[in-house]
Parts: C-alpha cells; sequence; structure tokens
C-alpha cells in the first residue's frame, strides 16, 4: 500500500494530483509480517503433527489402559494378554501403535511405545538395555535420513516423551525404578506417574509424592524440566505452572469404561463404595497430566528432544566418526 503513493504521483499531471487521505500511523507501520504465525499456522496445520509417547514400568500398572484414557481411542484392540509362564521367559519386547486422530480440522500421528513385559521376567538386570537400544535406533534412523539425499519428507520417529509407571505398591522407587531411569535421562524426556491412584488415600499420595521427588533427585535422575515462566505472565498462568511442577510424579488412574457418577457418564471406576472418576482433579492428576501433553508442553517435549537429546545423540555420532577416520589416516 505504501509503495503505491509514489506511483499514483508520478503518473498524473501535477494540476491533477490526486492524494489520497493521510493513512493512519498504524497503517503505515503495517508492513503484513505480522500475518506470519498465521502462515506458519497455517502451514502447520496442512502438514499435520507428530508425536511419540513412549510408557514404561512394570507390567500391569495400568500402562494401555492409561494411554486409551489419555487419547480416547483403543490402541491395543489387537492386544494378546501373555500368560504367566510367557511373562517369566519373556525378555523386554517393544510394540509400536500408531493412531491418527483428528480434532477441529487438526490432525495427530500420535505413536505410543510400549514396552510391556518389563519387570516380568525373573532376572531384570538392564532391562532397560532394549529400550534405550530403541530410542537410540529413532535417532540413528533419522540421522541417517537427515545426512541423506532425500530431506524432504523425513518420517520422524524419536521418542519425544516416556511416561514411567512408578508401583503405588512400594516405598518410594525401587533399585530398578532408578536404574531404568539413570540409563535413560539423557536419551528421552521421562515423565515420572505415580500409577493407579486410587489404591492410596490423598494423604499417601502426598506421603509419596515428596519421596519419590526426593529420592529423583537425592539419585541425580534428570526428569523432564518444565520450562521456567516467563515474567510477564499472568498470575493465572504462573500458578497452573507452579502446580504442575508440584503434581510431580503425577498420580494418575486409568479406566475404559464409562459409569454414571452423579447423572453424568464419566470415564472412571466402579468399587462398592464408590465411583473414582478419572478426569476429576479432586480424584488425580490425570487431566493435568493430559493438558500438560497435550495442551501446554507437547511442542516443548518435541523442542527439548530435538535440541537436546537428538544433538547429543548427533554430537557423539559425529565425534565417533572423526575419531575412526583419524584412527584410520594413522595406520596409512
Ligand atoms: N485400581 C486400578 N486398576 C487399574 C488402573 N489402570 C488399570 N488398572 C487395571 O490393571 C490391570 C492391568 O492394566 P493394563 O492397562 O493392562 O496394564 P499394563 O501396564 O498395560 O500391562 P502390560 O501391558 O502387561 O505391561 C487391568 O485389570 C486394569 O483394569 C488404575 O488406575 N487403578
Amino acid at each position: 500500500y505504501i509503495g503505491t503513493i509514489p506511483f499514483l504521483c508520478m503518473s498524473l499531471p501535477l494540476s491533477t494530483t490526486f492524494f489520497p487521505p493521510r493513512p493512519s500511523p498504524s497503517i503505515l507501520e503495517y508492513v503484513g509480517f505480522a500475518t506470519l504465525p498465521n502462515q506458519v499456522h497455517r502451514k502447520s496445520v496442512k502438514k499435520g503433527f507428530d508425536f511419540t509417547l513412549m510408557v514404561a514400568g512394570e507390567s500391569g500398572l495400568g500402562k494401555s489402559t492409561l494411554v486409551n484414557s489419555l487419547f480416547l481411542t483403543d490402541l491395543y484392540k489387537d492386544r494378546k494378554l501373555l500368560n504367566a509362564e510367557e511373562r517369566i521367559t519373556q525378555t523386554v519386547e517393544i510394540t509400536k501403535h500408531t493412531v491418527d486422530i483428528e480434532e477441529k480440522g487438526v490432525k495427530l500421528k500420535l505413536t505410543i511405545v510400549d514396552t510391556p513385559g518389563f519387570g516380568d521376567a525373573v532376572n531384570n538386570t538392564e532391562c532397560w538395555k532394549s529400550v534405550a537400544d530403541y530410542i537410540d535406533q529413532q535417532f540413528e534412523q533419522y540421522f541417517r535420513d537427515e545426512s541423506g539425499l532425500n530431506r524432504k519428507n523425513i518420517q520422524d520417529n524419536r521418542v519425544h516423551c516416556c511416561l514411567y509407571f512408578i508401583s503405588p505398591f512400594g516405598h518410594g522407587l525401587r533399585p530398578l525404578d532408578v536404574e531404568f531411569m539413570k540409563a535413560l535421562h539423557e536419551k528421552v524426556n521421562i515423565v515420572p506417574v505415580l500409577a493407579k491412584a486410587d489404591t492410596l488415600t490423598p494423604s499417601e499420595v502426598k506421603k509419596k509424592k515428596i519421596k519419590i521427588r526426593e529420592e529423583i533427585e537425592q539419585y541425580g535422575i534428570k526428569i523432564y524440566q518444565f520450562p521456567d515462566c516467563d515474567s510477564d505472565e499472568d498470575e493465572e498462568f504462573k500458578q497452573q505452572d507452579l502446580e504442575l511442577k508440584e503434581s510431580i510424579p503425577f498420580a494418575v488412574i486409568g479406566s475404559n469404561t464409562v459409569v454414571e457418577a452423579k447423572g453424568k457418564r464419566v470415564r472412571g471406576r466402579l468399587y462398592p463404595w464408590g465411583i473414582v472418576e478419572v478426569e476429576n482433579s479432586a480424584h488425580c492428576d490425570f487431566v493435568k497430566l493430559r493438558n500438560m501433553l497435550v495442551r501446554t508442553h507437547m511442542q516443548d517435549l518435541k523442542d527439548v528432544t530435538r535440541e537436546t537429546h537428538y544433538e547429543n545423540y548427533r554430537a557423539q555420532c559425529i565425534q565417533s566418526m572423526t575419531r575412526m577416520v583419524v584412527k584410520e589416516r594413522n595406520r596409512k
């Protein structure tokens, strides 16, 4: 618009020069780049989003139930339940389920990586190894694709978040939990969850959370850190952020059934003494966890994966490749 003003002035004889009304300062200052976020938004919506969530923890802690409750889908329709004998000899087996979900025109390709047999075998030494290898393999694949000729449509299978299920029946973390999280904390964003919180009273949940947080600190486990709030954020946002940080490990309850509570149909668990509602914040942190994963921190989890975990992997790869080249040269 600004560019057309001198053109109009030059092309008309002076006597007939038409002066358009002076544009207001706000229009003069408007070049158009303020629409950039809209352009990015449109492009991203068209492309769709992807997110890979890993669930890990002892068998039977409600991993599949929680995942189904989180994304309101049945990801485990074809699941084969193993009998006790199969579980004893079973090593850690990784399974992957992908679903395309759409909400208000926004497409999300969600991949769930499950580690079903974890902790089932009699000998659980290094049971984290296959999980760590799986994460590395995804990084390796991405590194290869990125260094290849066709970098346009790289399939990103890197694991963005690992929900680590902690048993509600132990006294805080077990040695296996410590070993597992320490083996993975440099590779993936670990978000610890306290499973089956309905088996604990509110004060037990509170005490367990404090104990687990202390142990995480004591053992030097680096779980996913929520980014700090900007100082110009409003008070409500700051309060939500603080609550989120204090919720770690998220006390969760999962259910695949809908029950009737106070005339409303809700996802919950029906007991002889009452109903526990999955989406009731007074009963558990399910909603907080879902909001964190989907509404507030999905992009940050992806950014940390790309900027920290993948960068570390990439740097190690390049270093070892350089070392090999130097060795080869020295040998010649
Ligand atoms: N009390 C209680 N039971 C639950 C909860 N979530 C799941 N369960 C029950 O626990 C049992 C095991 O749940 P799953 O979701 O299959 O557990 P999993 O961790 O996926 O098990 P694997 O696939 O063998 O690793 C089922 O009977 C569920 O109904 C919960 O939050 N509270």
